[in-house]
C-alpha cells in the first residue's frame, strides 16, 4: 500500500508565471502553507530547471510538468537528463511508445523521480476530443490510457478528478492520481472544462491536486493555499 500523504503535501501549487524572481515570491507568500510546487512550460522555458533545483535543495518537492512527448529515443535521453535536478515527478503524454521510453530513461538513471501520463488534458471535453480525431468520450480515452500506463509500468496519471474513481478501478491502489482541473467553490473556472472541488477530489481517491490561478491569482495566496489543504483535510 502506498504510504499515508499529508493534506499539505497533497497540494500542489502551478507556479505558471513568467520569471523566477516572480515564482520565488510567490513561494515566500506563501511560506509553510505548501510545499510542494509544479513548474510548467512558462517558467520551465524562463530558468524554471534552475529554480527547480534550487527548490529541492531547501526541502520542497517539485513537480516538472513539461509533457514529453517524441520519438522514443529523444524521449527517453530527455527523462535521463531531468532525472539529475531531483524533482519528484515529470509528465509525458501518455501515449505507449513515449511512456516506455520515459519509464526506460527513469529507469538508467535510476534517481526515483516518477513518471506522471497525462491522459486527456482538464481543457478537453467530448467536443475537443473530437475535433482532435479521436471518436471515443474522454472518459473512455482517459481509462484506456490509464491502462496503457499501467501495462507500461508507468508511476502515475494525469486526469481530471472527474475521472479517479474510473481511473483507480483501473491502476489499482499503488499508482498515483494527480489531478489539474481544481477549483475552490465559486472560483473562476477560466480554460478548464473538466473541473472538481479539493473536497470532491479527495472523496474520489485522488492522491495529490494541482492548483495554479485560484492561488497565483489571489489578493492571499497563503490564505486561499491554507483553505485549500483545510478543505481536503477535512473531506479525507
Ligand atoms: O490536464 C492537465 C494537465 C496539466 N495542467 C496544468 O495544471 C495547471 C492548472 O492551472 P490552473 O491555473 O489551476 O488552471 C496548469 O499549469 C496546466 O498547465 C492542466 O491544467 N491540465
Amino acid at each position: 500500500m502506498p504510504e499515508p500523504i499529508s493534506p499539505r503535501d497533497r497540494l500542489i501549487v502551478a507556479l505558471d508565471m513568467a520569471s523566477t524572481d516572480e515564482a520565488e515570491r510567490l513561494i515566500a507568500r506563501i511560506g509553510d502553507a505548501a510545499s510542494f510546487y509544479k513548474i510548467g512550460y512558462r517558467l520551465g522555458y524562463a530558468g524554471g530547471l534552475t529554480l527547480a533545483e534550487r527548490l529541492v535543495r531547501g526541502g520542497h518537492k517539485v513537480f516538472l510538468d513539461l509533457k514529453l512527448h517524441d520519438i522514443g529515443n529523444t524521449v527517453e535521453e530527455g527523462v535521463q537528463s531531468l532525472a539529475g535536478i531531483g524533482a519528484t515527478f515529470l509528465t509525458v503524454h501518455a501515449y505507449p511508445q513515449t511512456m516506455r521510453a520515459a519509464a526506460s530513461g527513469r529507469d538508467k538513471a535510476g534517481s526515483g523521480l516518477k513518471i506522471l501520463g497525462v491522459t486527456v488534458l482538464t481543457s478537453y471535453d467530448d467536443a475537443d476530443a473530437r475535433e482532435a480525431g479521436y471518436a471515443l468520450p474522454v472518459t473512455d480515452l482517459v481509462a484506456a490510457r490509464a491502462a496503457a500506463a499501467k501495462d507500461i509500468g508507468i508511476d502515475g496519471i494525469v486526469c481530471s478528478a472527474a475521472e479517479a474513481a474510473q481511473v483507480r478501478a483501473v491502476i489499482g491502489p499503488d499508482r498515483l492520481i494527480v489531478t489539474p482541473g481544481i477549483r475552490p467553490a465559486g472560483a473562476a473556472i477560466g480554460d478548464q472544462k473538466r473541473v472538481v472541488t479539493p473536497a470532491e477530489a479527495m472523496r474520489v481517491g485522488v492522491d495529490h491536486v494541482v492548483v495554479g490561478r485560484p492561488i497565483t491569482g489571489a489578493a492571499d495566496p497563503r490564505d486561499v493555499a491554507r483553505r485549500i489543504v483545510d478543505e481536503m483535510a477535512a473531506a479525507l
